[in-house]
């Protein structure tokens, strides 16, 4: 097909305004999808996905279309993740695409994410397409969302296609609109191969998948393809599209999405966002816009029934074949044993990851609260690279710490300006400027340590602005700064997986808050424990654990004898989740405890 009637684009909206439920829609109406077959939410394939709600991985479908005009056309629907976790892959799945529909919920209107995804659509000059969706609610004001998005976002959106997409209404009308306003591709197809990789995964069968979208030239079975970035080269053994089944094909044509496979064992070699072109004719230049991704955010694995060691490390092995973010070393605690240390793009990848394990690998994880990198200089004039706060050297060996530095851009509604601010402050952020985006809305730019910003920044940030506020960031560096190792003590023993890096301005109160949260989370044991943070030796903080004998049955007067076994069963539940540290029995929620803590527990 020539690429006049090829149509690639993406869905974007705030999340929840009905992406996936749109997507569904459209499979059904071009027939992609036969009914008996359409499962809600076809495209989000992974179980966590859709128990979640939340879309993790892209994918990429080709549609048959025919307009009202009588052309048949061939688009190709790239969903895309909504976290910014996944920012990298939404932006990549982007630059696949000329166009992207961008669905706003009639009812709720223009929210944070809606205006961080057309960001990231104009960074990759798409033409926006809008869709107000939701019309069947009762609540729904189309033609006041109309408007917003006429002023917030500068969109014309006189005709914008009105729809439900649960019900099914007026889907055809995005269609349309998708022939009409999205450009067609226009790559020269006797140039260099030039193929823009955004997405991978592992087949045990067949190696690395990737998905490509073609911008100049064409591949066929057969051709040498070389990964630029890696420089690595193969030759391509499989092509083919998605529909969504997969479907084999000669070539992928200049302006196609589709997927290809080369006996690639190693997911480390292809590269999102890197650039496939061809071995004997080589491009110029890649593809603009790649990255390399680091992980940001470590935090310890370890396996509560330490048999299963093993079985950890092979779920890791497993679940980095398909993602190449993954990182994991073994390590050793003395409080929790044999464990990994891993390295994840943010919280949300860390938790999906551990839920995997947990649910597809059936091992039941301890986790360390999460750490970033720091660089620690030694006296000696080194300097190393700390991911683990228990692996800091001595102190008489330390020169000097730097934590990395982000500059965050947090977009807003004007009221709740003052409450960002504040959180910021709180954070140890610097201000550094506030943007007017329109009479409403301001973009507040802050440099804030990442390591406070993996704690519980996003969900304080939710709380103070309802939702409303969106937030990237970008890493900017490491500064110098006054930190410490804080270490937390059970009954005397310092528990190595429990300790952290504080900044010492606020160590007091930390240390008390943390020693506060303990005490509320290890249950009383039949002796007293005491709970003690220490900095270099030094007791700042401590809390006691009175002891009690915990009888569950106490309160069960006389003879229900299947209530007394519930109960029974009940605690033995909850001791699956603990770990005996020394003598002290320490549930799972007491590693995170310095994660949850709040700075107002003070
Ligand atoms: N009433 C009504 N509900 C809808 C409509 N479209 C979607 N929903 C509901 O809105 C919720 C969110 O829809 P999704 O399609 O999962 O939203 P999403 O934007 O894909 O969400 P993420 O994948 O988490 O980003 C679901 O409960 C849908 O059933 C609609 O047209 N009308």
């Amino acid at each position: 097909m020539d690429q006049k009637h090829i149509r690639n684009f993406s869905i974007i909206a705030h999340i929840d305004h009905g992406k996936s439920t749109l997507a569904d829609r459209i499979l059904e109406i071009t027939e992609t999808v036969e009914q008996r077959e359409m499962k809600e939410q076809l495209l989000d394939s992974m179980d966590l996905e859709r128990e979640r709600g939340i879309t993790i991985k892209l994918n990429a479908v080709q549609l048959k279309y025919t307009a009202l005009n009588g052309e048949n056309y061939i688009f190709h629907l790239i969903d895309t993740p909504g976290h910014v976790d996944f920012t990298y892959e939404v932006s990549r799945s982007l630059a696949a695409c000329e166009g992207a529909v961008l669905v706003v919920d009639a009812a709720q209107g223009i929210e944070a994410q809606t205006l961080a995804n057309v960001y990231l659509a104009l960074d990759n000059e798409l033409e926006i397409v809008p869709v107000i969706n939701k019309i069947d609610l009762p609540s729904a004001q189309p033609d006041v969302v109309r408007q917003e998005i006429e002023d917030v976002i500068g969109l014309e959106a006189e005709d914008c296609p009105l729809i439900s997409a649960k019900n099914g209404l007026n889907i055809r009308d995005v269609l349309e609109a998708v022939v009409e306003r999205v450009p067609a591709p226009n790559g020269d197809i006797n140039a260099p191969l030039q193929a823009l990789v955004f997405d991978s995964l592992y087949d045990a069968y067949r190696g690395v998948v990737a998905f490509v979208r073609v911008k100049e030239g064409n591949i066929r079975v057969g051709d040498k393809i070389r990964f630029m970035a890696t420089g690595a080269e193969y030759e391509v053994l499989e092509v083919g599209i998605r529909n969504p089944k997969e479907v084999k094909k000669d070539m992928l044509e200049c302006g196609e999405v589709g997927w290809l496979c080369a006996s690639i064992k190693s997911i480390r070699d292809v590269r999102v966002g890197d650039t496939i072109t061809s071995a004997a004719r080589p491009a110029q230049n890649p593809l603009v816009g790649y990255r390399e991704m680091n992980p940001m955010v470590y935090c310890g694995l370890y396996p509560i029934d330490s048999a299963k060691y093993n079985d950890l490390r092979d779920a890791l092995e497993k679940l980095q074949l398909n993602d190449a973010s993954l990182q994991f070393e073994a390590e050793t605690s003395q409080a929790l044993g044999f464990g990994f240390r891993c390295g994840f793009l943010g919280l949300l990848h860390m938790d999906v990851v551990q839920e995997r394990i947990e649910r597809e690998y059936h091992i039941d994880l301890i986790a360390t609260a999460p750490s970033v990198v720091y660089h620690v200089y030694t006296t000696d004039g080194n300097m190393q690279h700390i991911e683990n706060p228990s692996m800091m050297p001595e102190v008489q060996k330390i020169d000097h710490i730097e934590e990395p530095f982000v500059r965050a851009s947090i977009m807003t509604p004007n009221e709740y300006v003052g409450a960002i601010m504040e959180l910021c402050q709180r954070k140890r952020g610097n201000y550094k400027d506030m943007i007017y985006i329109d009479a409403n809305r301001m973009n507040v730019v802050y440099e804030l340590p990442l390591g406070e910003i993996v704690f519980d920044f996003f969900d304080k940030l939710k709380s103070c602005t309802k939702g409303y506020a969106s937030f990237d960031y970008e890493l900017i560096g490491y500064q110098t700064n006054k930190l410490s190792k804080m270490d937390i003590l059970l009954n005397g023993e310092i528990v190595d997986a429990l300790s952290a890096i504080v900044h010492r301005d606020f160590a007091y109160p930390r240390g008390r808050a943390i020693c506060e949260k303990l005490k509320k989370l290890i249950p009383k044991q039949q002796f007293e424990i005491p709970i003690q943070a220490a900095i270099n030796g030094k007791i700042i903080a401590r809390a006691d654990i009175k002891s009690l004998r915990k009888n569950v049955l106490a309160k069960c007067y006389g003879g229900d004898i299947s209530r007394k076994k519930k109960l029974l069963e009940k605690q033995k539940e909850g001791k699956k989740r603990m770990k005996a540290v020394g003598s002290v029995e320490v549930p799972q929620e007491a590693f995170m405890a310095v994660l949850s803590m709040d700075d107002d527990e003070k």
